[in-house]
C-alpha cells in the first residue's frame, strides 16, 4: 500500500524522530497490525548511519580482505585485490548515498516521511525545521520514538580538531586509500578500519591506543589474537600511549573520504613522532541528544536517554516517549537497536489498544550478540567472565582451541582461534560465549540461542554439531566442562 505524504498534515498516531533502520522498524511494528498511523522525521538519509557510513560500507570493505586472507591460507589458490573495484562495490552497497529505495519501502508500508531537523516542542509535539527555513509542527496522538543515534566523539587533543581528522564516516566512505594512517583508539572501529586500510594497500598503519588491551570490552584473548594478526600484517601498535598533540599546517576540508590536506605530525606522550597522510579518530560515540528539544519536556540534553525494558524514557511524564538505538546507550549495535525498535513498536500498539500485557526487551538484552569483522573475527554473546563475576554469578569457565577441530582444519591447516564459555554454575546455563577465529561469525547465533533460550548444559549435550564444521567447538567445550567437573570431584 502506498501512502501519499500530505504536506499540510500535522497529526499522526506515532512520530519517530530519526529515520535509521531502527526507526523504520519502530514505525513498522507500531503500525502494521494496529492500524496506527506513523511518520518518520529524518534530516539526512533514511536508513541512518548503518546503511551509509557504518555497518554496510565497513563490511563491504572488509569482505574482500577476508576472502584474500582465506585464500592466502589455502594452497592452490591465488588472488589479487583491486582496491578501485572494492571501493566501487562499496559504493554500490551504500546505493551511492541515495535513500530512494528506503523512502519507497516506507511509503509502501504506509509510513510517511517528513524531511528536516526535528525537535521536541513539549509533550507529543515535534517541530521540524526545514531546509527552506520554515518550521512544521507535528503532534502524536499516542507516542514519540527517539532514534536520533550517535556521532563520533573527538577527544580534546591539542591540534586534533584543527587537523580535520577523518572520523568513521570518512574511513568507511573513503575515496582514496591514504598511504600512511594513524588511528586513535583501540576499539571496534579502530581494529576493523586498520584491517581494511592495510588490506586495501595503506603502506603504514599505526594504532595509538591508551590502554594495553585492544577490544577491551571483550574477553582478553580476543584483543590479543586480533593484535597479533594486525602486527603480522604490518600494522604498528602503540599501546599504552596517548596523543600529546597533532600538527597539520595545511588542513583542508576536501570533502568526506578525501585526505584532508597535507602531512600530519602526531606526537605521542613518550615523545614519539609519527608522520602520516591522515589521522582517523575512532574513540567512541556521543549521543545525538543535544539539539532535540529535551529541555522542553524537563529532560537534560546531551546524554544518553535512560529507558526501561519497554524502551520508555525514564523521567518523562506519562508513557508517550520512547527511545531506541544508540541514543539510549544500552548497546551501540544495529541489531540491538532494531530489537529495541520492535519492542517499542509493539508496546506502543499494545498501549493504544488498552492492553496491559506489554512486551519487554529484557530477555534479548541478555543475549547481546556481536561480531567484529577483523582478521580473525571476534564473535560474542552474553557476558564476559568479568561481567558475569561482577553480576555476582557463581562462574565456571571453559576454553578450547578452535584450531583443534576437523571443521577448522579443513578451512585452513594453520587455523588460529580460541573459544570460551562462561557458565552460571548454580543453574547450569551458558551466560556468555566468545569465539575468535576465521569464519566464526555464523557461530554466534548458536550461543545467543543457548543464552536467551536458557538451554541447560545437560540439553546442549544432545545438540549434535555437524561434522566437519566449526560448530564442533560446542562438543569440545562441553566435553571439557565434563572433564573439569570430573577432576574437581576428585575423579
Ligand atoms: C564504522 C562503524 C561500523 C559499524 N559496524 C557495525 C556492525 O557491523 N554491526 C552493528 O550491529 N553495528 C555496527 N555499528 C554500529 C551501528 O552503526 C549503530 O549502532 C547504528 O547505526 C545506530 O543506529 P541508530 O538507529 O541508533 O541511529 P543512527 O544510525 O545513528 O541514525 C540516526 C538517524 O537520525 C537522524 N537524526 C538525528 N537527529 C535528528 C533530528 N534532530 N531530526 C531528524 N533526524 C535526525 C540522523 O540523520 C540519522 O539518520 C558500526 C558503527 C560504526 C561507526
Ligand atoms: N562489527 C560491529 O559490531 C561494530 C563495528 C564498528 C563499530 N561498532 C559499534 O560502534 C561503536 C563505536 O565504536 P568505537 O570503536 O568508536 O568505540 P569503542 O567504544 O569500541 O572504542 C573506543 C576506543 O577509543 C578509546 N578512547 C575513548 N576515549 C578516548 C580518548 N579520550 N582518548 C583516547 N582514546 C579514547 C577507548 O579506549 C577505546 O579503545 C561501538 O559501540 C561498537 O560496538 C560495532
Amino acid at each position: 500500500m502506498t501512502a501519499a505524504v500530505d504536506p499540510d498534515r500535522s497529526e499522526w498516531d506515532v512520530i519517530v524522530l530519526g529515520g535509521a533502520a531502527a526507526g523504520e522498524n519502530a514505525a513498522q511494528y507500531a503500525s502494521q497490525f494496529s492500524g496506527l498511523s506513523s511518520v518518520l522525521v529524518e534530516n539526512s538519509l533514511l536508513g541512518g548511519e548503518c546503511s551509509y557510513w557504518a555497518c554496510m560500507p565497513s563490511k563491504a570493505l572488509l569482505r574482500p580482505v577476508e576472502v584474500v586472507d582465506a585464500a592466502a591460507h589455502l594452497s592452490g589458490i591465488s588472488t589479487r585485490l583491486d582496491p578501485a573495484e572494492v571501493l566501487a562495490r562499496r559504493d554500490r552497497v551504500i546505493n551511492g548515498l541515495d535513500d530512494t529505495s528506503q523512502v519507497t519501502w516506507a511509503l509502501n508500508n504506509a509510513i510517511d516521511v517528513v524531511r528536516g531537523h526535528g525537535r521536541l516542542a513539549g509533550e507529543r509535539t515535534i517541530a521540524v525545521s526545514r531546509a527552506d527555513g520554515s518550521t512544521r509542527t507535528l503532534t502524536a496522538r499516542h507516542a514519540v520514538v527517539i532514534d536520533t543515534g550517535s556521532c563520533p566523539a573527538v577527544p580534546d587533543v591539542p591540534g586534533l580538531r584543527e587537523a580535520l581528522p577523518w572520523t568513521s564516516r570518512d574511513v568507511t566512505t573513503m575515496r582514496e586509500v591514504p598511504r600512511r594512517v594513524v588511528i586513535l583508539g583501540g576499539g571496534v572501529v579502530a581494529c576493523e578500519a586498520a584491517t581494511w586500510l592495510r588490506g586495501l594497500g595503506a603502506a603504514e598503519v599505526t594504532i595509538v591506543h591508551r590502554g594495553e588491551r585492544l577490544l577491551a570490552r571483550n574477553e582478553p584473548f580476543a584483543g590479543a589474537l586480533v593484535g597479533a594478526e594486525l602486527k603480522e600484517e604490518g600494522v604498528r601498535l602503540q599501546t599504552g600511549r596517548s596523543m600529546s598533540h597533532v600538527q597539520r599546517s595545511d588542513a583542508r576540508d576536501t570533502g568526506q573520504g578525501h585526505v584532508h590536506g597535507g602531512e600530519v605530525r602526531v606526537t605521542l606522550d613518550d615523545g614519539t613522532v609519527i608522520v602520516a597522510d591522515e589521522v582517523v579518530v575512532a574513540t567512541g560515540r556521543t549521543p545525538n541528544t543535544d539539539d532535540i528539544g529535551l529541555e522542553t519536556i524537563g529532560l537534560s540534553p546531551g546524554g544518553y536517554l535512560d529507558v526501561d525494558d519497554h524502551q520508555c524514557v525514564r523521567g518523562a511524564t506519562g508513557t508517550w516517549l520512547y527511545a531506541i538505538g544508540d541514543v539510549c546507550g544500552r548497546a551501540l549495535l544495529t541489531h540491538m537497536g532494531k530489537y529495541q525498535a520492535r519492542i517499542a513498536g509493539e508496546v506502543i500498539a499494545a498501549r493504544a489498544d488498552g492492553s496491559a500485557d506489554l512486551p519487554s526487551a529484557a530477555a534479548g538484552h541478555i543475549g547481546l550478540p556481536q561480531v567484529i569483522f577483523t582478521t580473525p573475527e571476534v564473535g560474542s554473546a552474553g557476558s564476559t567472565e568479568q561481567q558475569a563475576r561482577e553480576a555476582g554469578i557463581d562462574v565456571e569457565v571453559v576454553e578450547y582451541d578452535l584450531g583443534a577441530l576437523a571443521g577448522t582444519y579443513v578451512m585452513r591447516a594453520d587455523y588460529r582461534g580460541r573459544a570460551k564459555l562462561v557458565i552460571d554454575r548454580a543453574n547450569d546455563l551458558v551466560v556468555g560465549a566468545t569465539f575468535v577465529g576465521a569464519g566464526i561469525a555464523e557461530l554466534v547465533h548458536s550461543a545467543t540461542t543457548a543464552i536467551v533460550g536458557r538451554v541447560p548444559l545437560s540439553t546442549l549435550w544432545h545438540v549434535v554439531p555437524s561434522y566437519p564444521t566449526a560448530s564442533e567447538i560446542w562438543l569440545r567445550l562441553l566435553e571439557t566442562v565434563r572433564s573439569q567437573r570430573h577432576a574437581a570431584n576428585g575423579g
